[in-house]
């Protein structure tokens, strides 16, 4: 079993309109990929690897600094949006009975104009670099939910609907730049890994990989290594599409491991989060009660203090 590949080329960021045709085969390739693996690559979305090196570069240069730099921006510290900002090493646990996970993250969920951002000469254009790349991410990430629900065949804005909200304090979305730095063979503590088994929490997620190292947990399973695929974007199913899709749709564990003794080499990833907005409800869209109705904002809240501890 692999993580089968797309070509999103007829309904890529650059291309105004998507034919029904078209529209109809992307469909079936991504229903059968969500259906059975919950993972897919996508090749020619329109966001570019030129992009993608960007990001990674300045955040690259934001997580090299001294933590009393970085702790200015420390997730929590910005008034209404609880998720923004920078997460130190081992301070979250993805998999909530490992010890902390050993990476750092800036979180961006606000494009707020009056959010402060990092902004000395070290990270120049982080904030443009930012912003640009997060509404391409969200661009994205509305025209796949839009396939998705028409291979489901139904209303194809009915996913897209509840995400109005994305990049404002009404919503969770969040797109976070992943820093793993090298690991210390000595210094790690029992169970400890880079990124501890977890599914997603949202609706579905974009991610930017510089290496390998994530794995997948398939149907049979058994954990597999995604590979690198440059110039793709790997987008997985979360939690609560799986619940708004009655389980059409499956959102399967995932994790990154400690790289092999002897290997100091650090990893980047980016991952767009996309959340439905704070106050949608969600509902099994077969008119199922499979799951109870369950507020997106809430929801989010809830799984936060699973992976960052009780507040
Ligand atoms: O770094 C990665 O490749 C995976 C990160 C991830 O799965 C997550 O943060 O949810
Ligand atoms: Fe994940």
């Amino acid at each position: 079993m692999s993580i089968p590949v797309v070509d999103f080329g007829a309904y890529s960021l650059s291309e105004k309109h998507v034919s029904d045709e078209q529209l109809q085969d992307l469909s079936q390739e991504l229903k059968a990929a969500f259906t059975e693996m919950g993972f897919v690559f996508l090749k020619n979305t329109g966001i570019t690897e030129e992009e993608v090196d960007r990001v990674m570069d300045v955040s690259k240069k934001f997580f090299l600094q001294p933590d009393e730099v970085k702790q200015e921006f420390s997730r929590n510290t910005f008034a209404g949006c609880p998720n923004h900002g920078w997460v130190s090493l081992e301070t979250e646990r993805l998999n909530p009975r490992r010890p902390g996970d050993l990476k750092e993250s800036f979180n961006t969920s606000s494009l707020d104009p009056d959010i402060r951002w990092p902004s000395s000469d070290t990270v120049s254009g982080f904030r443009e670099i930012h912003m640009s790349f997060f509404q391409h991410c969200k661009e994205l990430s509305l025209r796949v939910m839009r396939v998705m629900a028409h291979s489901l065949g139904l209303d194809p804005e009915v996913f897209v609907s509840e995400h109005q909200f994305i990049g404002t304090n009404m919503n969770g979305t969040t797109l976070r730049c992943l820093y793993y730095p090298p690991v210390n063979t000595e210094r790690v503590k029992e169970g400890q890994v880079r990124c501890g088994e977890h599914s997603d929490y949202g609706s579905i997620t974009l991610l930017f990989q510089s290496s390998e190292g994530l794995q997948v947990r398939t149907r049979s399973d058994e954990f597999i290594c995604a590979p690198l695929i440059p110039g793709t974007v790997l987008v997985n199913i979360a939690d609560l599409m799986q619940r708004w899709t009655s389980d059409r749709f499956v959102s399967v564990l995932h994790r990154v491991l400690l790289p092999l003794a002897g290997d100091s080499s650090t990893r980047q990833s980016l991952a767009f989060f996309a959340q439905p907005d704070d106050k949608a409800v969600i509902t099994c869209c077969d008119g199922s009660d499979k799951y109870p109705p369950v507020l997106s904002g809430e929801y989010l809240i809830e799984r936060f203090k699973d992976s960052y501890g009780q507040p």
